[in-house]
């Protein structure tokens, strides 16, 4: 873990979304997040679920996730479909739709699994979600490429709550002024490892300055599911949910 900036733990605000509950207390047993700071980054890091009860959620997901077929799931990147290097579904209250690369998608109605997942974090953190995207990384060579999660989708101000099982893969910040050539601003990449059982909140305003990515690992052979639970607003005030259709 490089380069990030580690703060004095203190109690999470519910702040981001205005559908603040009470977050749970740190206890014994049951630490503190991590608070990772940069500028205009704000994300907390911790492990949600225990190893026995990670790995029976893990297996439920392999189970009983069913992800969309692959032609759902092509892009359309100047003038060619490619294939996403991964698997990809939605699951989400019904009135929700959202659009991928042009394409429309409706979010299968939620299953026992994840909202024990959802239930958890609301637990953990005081925030509510009507909308999961779920990424299955069969092995190291599956990944995300960079981008942000789209503001305009999503209930403004809203975080985004990252939750990962299986292999621990990296996963990298970097300020879209350092993307833009002969920018530096002395701002470094930030490396996080997401572990299994993890949680990694996306505080505002993370996604409106930094990107993220899953880079690929040749050393990692055995799968990963990352679930995004989200926010996301009903009817025509919002776009595109991920705007990532050039960098995958
Ligand atoms: O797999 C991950 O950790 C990241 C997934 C992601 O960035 C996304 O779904 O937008
Ligand atoms: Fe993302």
């Amino acid at each position: 873990m490089d380069g990030f900036v580690v703060k004095v733990p203190r109690r999470q605000a519910g702040g981001g979304g205005g559908q603040g509950r009470r977050p749970e207390e740190a206890g014994p047993g049951r630490p503190p997040p991590r608070q990772i700071r940069a500028e205009g980054l704000r994300c907390d890091y911790r492990i949600l679920f225990p190893k026995a009860e990670a790995d029976e959620i893990f297996q439920q997901l392999e189970e009983e996730v069913q992800y969309f077929e692959d032609d759902l799931t092509k892009l359309h990147i100047f003038g060619t479909w490619h294939n996403i290097p991964r698997k990809l579904v939605t699951y989400g209250d019904p009135e929700l739709s959202y659009t991928y690369s042009g394409v429309t998608f409706h979010p299968k109605p939620w299953i026992p699994v994840l909202n024990r997942i959802r239930e958890r974090i609301t637990l953990a953190t005081g925030h509510t979600f009507n909308f999961v995207l779920i990424n299955r990384y069969k092995d190291g060579l599956d990944h995300i490429g960079e981008h942000r999660d789209d503001e305009s989708e999503l209930v403004p101000r809203s975080p985004i709550a990252s939750v990962s099982f299986g292999a621990c893969r990296d996963f990298i910040f970097r300020h879209r002024d350092c993307r833009r050539k002969g920018l530096k601003r002395g701002l470094e990449r930030i490396k996080l490892e997401l572990a299994h059982g993890s949680l990694l909140m996306m505080n505002h305003p993370t996604n409106v300055y930094w990107y993220h990515s899953l880079p690929p690992r040749r050393r990692v052979i055995t799968p990963r599911v990352n679930l995004t639970f989200r926010k996301v607003m009903a009817g025509d005030r919002k776009r595109n949910i991920h705007p990532s259709g050039t960098s995958d």
